[in-house]
């Protein structure tokens, strides 16, 4: 069994090539740094190290590496007899993935079995986009005749991977935790065997539960704790200011998600305290600019603050938190990251409205825009 990966980056080594190497799978890695790719492909094994209750070390072999811009031949020869294809390089990337998934499908033989695809993204939906962008590269006569070539199974991956320190070389730490689910109807008969992994009916409770809890808090505690001076994300939360704050944001996503998704309370209170347990592991060396990265995507209208909010203002319920925390968004200055620099190119240019129909997709008469005209127009300069 063989496993094309592409994103060779903190989760991909520390989370999706470690259950892929651990269910037997033979893992490719593709990615188009040279010098990571280059790194893997001379060693024959990379470290994962755990830290926090329970941990342990693990060793992933059995990898190869490929430098998918350099070396598009051999990521297609392997692409053509691989049995899936995962991805974990970030939501705005996919795009540049579709052609290579394309390009297996029209290279692989026609009765091979169907490649498994699966994007390991933080974002809702990420494998159907995957496959939208595939499709609109084939054109629909084309599509018709390839899409029964593959799987396209949609998944919520979970475990937190922070930056890596100068020096750490392939090794990747990471928390215990982890969950991985994945869709089950789209493979039918022949389901995936990946041990670590659990297969669900209906991905969006655990994917919305997942995006609007887990990193609703984080980017809430990344925000806040970058406006408040912390460095990481633990030293955050353990600012009494901060943390009350990002609390009251997931009381109001729980409401949601309560309401929604039939989660008990109880449930998804525990769920809760889990993920601020982990978030405030001191041994993970987990930063507010890591966890805050690219602002633009994540006040973006299917993400992590605004999608719930405007499902909550939908249903009447209290945004107060979540507001509070896209205005700390706002305050995102960090000038290595480029969206962070576009963001307050944004508030220096854009007139409030503006500001909210092209960074939200919050339409004018939502009930959220003006709550949120009126949060974006205290910033722009
Ligand atoms: N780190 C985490 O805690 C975590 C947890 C769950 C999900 N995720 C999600 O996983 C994805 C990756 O996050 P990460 O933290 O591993 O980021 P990362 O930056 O460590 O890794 C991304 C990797 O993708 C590679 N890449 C970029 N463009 C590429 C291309 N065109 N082809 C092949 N490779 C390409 C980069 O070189 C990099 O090695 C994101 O969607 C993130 O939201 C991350
Ligand atoms: O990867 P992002 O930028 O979407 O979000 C940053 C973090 O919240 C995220 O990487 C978490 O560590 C991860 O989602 C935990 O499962």
């Amino acid at each position: 069994m063989k496993a094309v990966h592409f994103g060779a980056g903190n989760i991909g080594r520390g989370f999706v090539g470690l259950l892929l190497h651990d269910a037997g799978y033979e893992v490719v890695f593709a990615d188009v740094n040279a010098e990571l790719i280059d790194a893997l492909a001379a060693s024959d094994h990379y470290a994962v190290h755990e830290v926090g209750e329970g941990a342990r070390d693990r060793v992933v072999d059995r990898y190869r590496a490929l430098n998918s811009q350099a070396d598009a031949a051999a990521l297609a020869a392997e692409l053509t007899t691989a049995d899936v294809v995962t991805t974990a390089v970030g939501p705005t990337i996919l795009r540049f993935i579709a052609p290579h998934v394309l390009q297996a499908l029209r290279d692989r033989p026609a009765d091979a079995a169907p490649l498994a695809v699966m994007a390991c993204e933080n974002a809702i939906d990420a494998t159907s986009l995957l496959r939208d962008e595939v499709a609109a590269l084939a054109g629909p006569d084309e599509w018709l005749a390839l899409e029964r070539r593959a799987v396209f199974a949609n998944t919520a991956v979970d475990r937190i991977v922070p930056g890596q320190p100068e020096g750490a070389g392939l090794d990747v730490t990471v928390e215990t935790f982890f969950e991985w689910a994945i869709e089950r109807p789209p493979f039918g008969d022949h389901p995936l065997e990946i041990p670590g992994a659990h297969f669900v009916e209906r991905l969006a409770p655990y994917i919305e539960r997942k995006l609007f809890t887990v990193n609703t808090g984080h980017a809430a505690t990344a925000y806040l704790g970058f406006l408040a001076g912390h460095e990481r994300i633990s030293d955050a939360l353990a600012d009494p200011a901060v943390a009350e704050e990002v609390e009251r944001v997931l009381r109001e996503t729980s409401a949601l998600i309560v309401a929604k998704h039939g989660f008990s309370e109880a449930e998804q209170a525990e769920y809760r305290a889990t993920i601020l347990a982990r978030f405030r592991n001191p041994g993970l060396p987990d930063t507010v600019e890591r966890v805050g990265r690219q602002p633009l995507r994540k006040l973006s209208r299917r993400e992590r603050f605004i999608a719930p909010a405007a499902e909550l203002a939908e249903r009447g319920l209290v945004v107060d938190g979540l507001l509070a925390a896209v205005e700390a968004a706002l305050g995102f200055d960090v000038p290595a990251d480029p969206e962070s620099v576009e963001l307050q190119r944004l508030l220096g240019e854009a007139d409030a409205a503006t500001f909210v129909h092209d960074v939200t997709g919050v339409e004018a008469g939502h009930p959220l825009h003006d709550r949120l005209v009126e949060v974006v127009a205290r910033h722009v300069r």
